[in-house]
């Protein structure tokens, strides 16, 4: 007898950049892979080059960029796709709006704050642009002077100051399982 298939489902990555959204969502991508789960990451850089072309990081656009992603997201997830979405998303409605839009489907879909502070962030800095707007050369940097607004209930906060990347990924895989995800 078959083992009925798993469900799709969606993971929001969403924290500060330089976080770790990106590598985690790639890492987990690839674990996942391995272990024969059909997996895309919706990057939010590659979005911003195709589907969001055009947009910049008012509030306004940042809203459009969260809900394109948010319903791409959602149509692969209810087709049984494991969709990972390492993107900033900074305003905690625009996420609620997402959410909803999967509850509306019946998709499963959480929430996983990557909770690395700004500090850190910063000091990593991995596109320079903490750099940049400390040179005064960029406004409107999340963390800087743009709001993040940080999930109040996530699924999962994950602190990717105190652990390896191996460690986050391991945290986002056990609560996927936990959930009857995997
Ligand atoms: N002003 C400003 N604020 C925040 N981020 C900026 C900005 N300008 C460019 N970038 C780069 O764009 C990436 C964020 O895009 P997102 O689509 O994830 O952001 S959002 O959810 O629409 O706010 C983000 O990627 P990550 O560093 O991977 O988070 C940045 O590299
Ligand atoms: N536990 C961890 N999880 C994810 N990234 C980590 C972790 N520990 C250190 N890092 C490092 O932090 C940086 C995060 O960069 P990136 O993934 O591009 O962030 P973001 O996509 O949030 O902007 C990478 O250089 C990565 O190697």
């Amino acid at each position: 007898m078959r083992t009925p298939p798993t469900p799709g489902a969606t993971v929001w990555l969403t924290g500060l950049p330089s976080s770790g959204k990106t590598t985690l969502a790639q890492a987990l991508a690839s674990r996942l892979t391995r272990e024969g789960h059909r997996v895309e990451v919706l990057d939010g850089d590659e979005i911003r080059t195709f589907l969001s072309a055009g947009l910049g990081f008012t509030r306004e656009d940042r809203d459009t960029n969260v809900q394109r992603i948010g319903l791409v997201a959602e149509v692969l997830a209810r087709n049984g796709i494991l969709v990972l979405v390492p993107v900033i998303a900074p305003y905690a409605d625009s996420r609620e709006a997402v959410r909803k839009r999967h509850e509306a489907s019946a998709t499963p879909y959480l929430e996983v704050h990557v909770a690395t502070p700004l500090q850190v962030c910063a000091v990593r800095d991995v596109k320079g642009l903490y750099a940049q707007a400390r040179a005064g050369r960029l406004s409107g940097l999340t963390g800087i002077d743009d709001p993040y607004e940080p999930p109040q209930t996530p699924d999962a906060k994950v602190e990717t100051q105190l652990q390896s990347v191996d460690e986050s990924v391991t945290a986002v895989h056990a609560l996927m399982t936990q959930r009857g995800l995997l």
